[in-house]
């Protein structure tokens, strides 16, 4: 085995314990019941079982492993199938959680298996009658809040504890919150971060969740999906408008090239760090940047990572203008309300003749990057950055 390989099957069971939910589906609790006859408790264990399918609330992939591997020892007994290969993250996650039971007998795996669910339902009951997770619920959005008033939508990217990371589920959310908003009755739509990043990128966790097709299957997911992300920004019909009220990193940064105007707090700064992270540009930049503030600087951000300060990307023309962080929601708030009370069929139509002529370049140019990435995501380059960042040894 070579070093490479060894840190990887390091980082893969590092990643699967530290972001378990990346790493099996909730399906996968969906078990087939054996036909072996078990003694006194078969019949909690079969109801255990049916609870464990009616959970309205997803357990977390840990949970997950841990009921998976005790449902196999209860049934199978000890774990004495081969170890799955080091990039079947999900089963190699599942093998090691049902490894680790080692002799515990198939009785006590049974009695386990069926207090660990009777510990979910009553957690579930009780956490189903807190009003914020009712509220989210009904919105249809985990990680975005998106409220509508005074003519102005704005999306919410609501992870601050993950400096407002996106995730999987996050890009499908802001895809679907753009479709809606493109459709509603605002007259501009705002997106902004809560708390104190606007957005640091995508999820580098997003790649640990490895499908049956392997790394080639993820990477080709991922092009579409990505694909499909940045089109949304491209054919969106209304102004759009960025409130960048903190630092913004990677697709955060790139895809500013496609709103309408960019407001930015002075704390808020611009990285693009592809460079490090063996990757290549995204969210248009490729086009965009160079069109916005010249090929050389834009080269310095896309290729060399440098990091703007808001001012620094104001003169770049990449924001519009900025402000001072102690007022700028205030001073924001009032300007886009203003503005929002303009005919919005005018300020659709201008939209559409400032940028129509444009479109079908950018979604030329976005199918183009997102064919590149898909290659520099299967890299070692881009494989290495990643373990780097997620065992915590390197920050941008
Ligand atoms: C499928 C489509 C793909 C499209 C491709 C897009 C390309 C990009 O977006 S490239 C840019 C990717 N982003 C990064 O490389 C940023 C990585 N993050 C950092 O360098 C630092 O976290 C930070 C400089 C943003 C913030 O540092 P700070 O010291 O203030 O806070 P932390 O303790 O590091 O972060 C808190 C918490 O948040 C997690 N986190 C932050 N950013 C990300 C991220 N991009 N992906 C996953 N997780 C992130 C960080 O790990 C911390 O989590 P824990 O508290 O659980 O350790």
């Amino acid at each position: 085995m070579t070093e490479f390989s060894r840190r990887l099957v390091r980082r893969c069971w590092l990643s699967a314990v530290q972001n378990p939910l990346q790493v099996i589906s909730f399906p996968a609790l969906q078990l087939h019941v054996s036909g072996t006859a078990m003694r006194a408790s078969q019949e909690d264990f079969e109801n255990a079982m049916n609870q464990v399918k009616l959970l309205k609330k997803d357990p977390g992939n840990e949970v997950k492993l841990k009921l998976y591997a005790l449902y196999k020892q209860a049934t199978e007994g000890p774990c004495s199938i081969p170890k799955p290969g080091v990039f079947d993250l999900t089963n190699k996650a599942k093998w090691d959680a049902w490894n680790v039971l080692g002799n515990l007998p198939k009785e006590t795996a049974r009695q386990n298996y069926v207090d660990l669910v009777s510990s979910l339902t009553s957690s579930s009951k009780s956490s189903s009658q807190a009003k914020p997770g009712a509220d989210r619920e009904r919105q249809g959005y985990e990680n975005l809040v998106v409220t509508s008033e005074d003519g102005i939508t704005k999306i919410m990217l609501n992870r601050p504890i993950k400096k407002n990371a996106i995730s999987t589920q996050m890009y499908h959310e802001i895809m679907l919150a753009l479709k809606t908003a493109s459709k509603d009755d605002s007259t501009i739509t705002v997106l902004t971060g809560n708390g104190d990043y606007y957005c640091s990128g995508n999820d580098l966790t997003n790649f640990t969740d490895i499908p049956a097709g392997g790394v080639e299957e993820k990477a080709k997911n991922s092009a579409l999906m990505l694909r499909d992300f940045v089109g949304c920004f491209i054919d969106f019909p209304k102004p759009l408008i960025a409130v960048v009220n903190g630092p913004a990193v990677g697709i955060g940064v790139t895809t500013l090239g496609l709103f309408d105007v960019v407001y930015a707090s002075d704390k808020a700064t611009f990285h693009t760090p592809f460079g490090h992270l063996g990757l290549s540009p995204e969210g248009c930049s490729s086009y965009t940047f160079p069109k916005i503030m010249g090929p050389a600087k834009a080269a310095e951000m896309l290729i060399f990572g440098k990091k703007l300060t808001a001012r620094e990307a104001c003169a770049q023309g990449l924001v519009t203008e900025v402000f001072p962080d102690s007022i700028f929601q205030k001073e924001v708030w009032t300007r886009l309300k203003a503005y929002s009370k303009l005919p919005p069929n005018a300020m659709r139509v201008s939209k559409q003749v400032i940028r129509n002529t444009e479109k079908e370049k950018l979604h030329a140019v976005n199918a183009e990057e997102c064919r590149v990435l898909r290659e520099r995501w299967m890299s070692d380059e881009c494989i290495n950055a990643a373990m780097n960042f997620l065992s915590r040894r390197a920050k941008l």
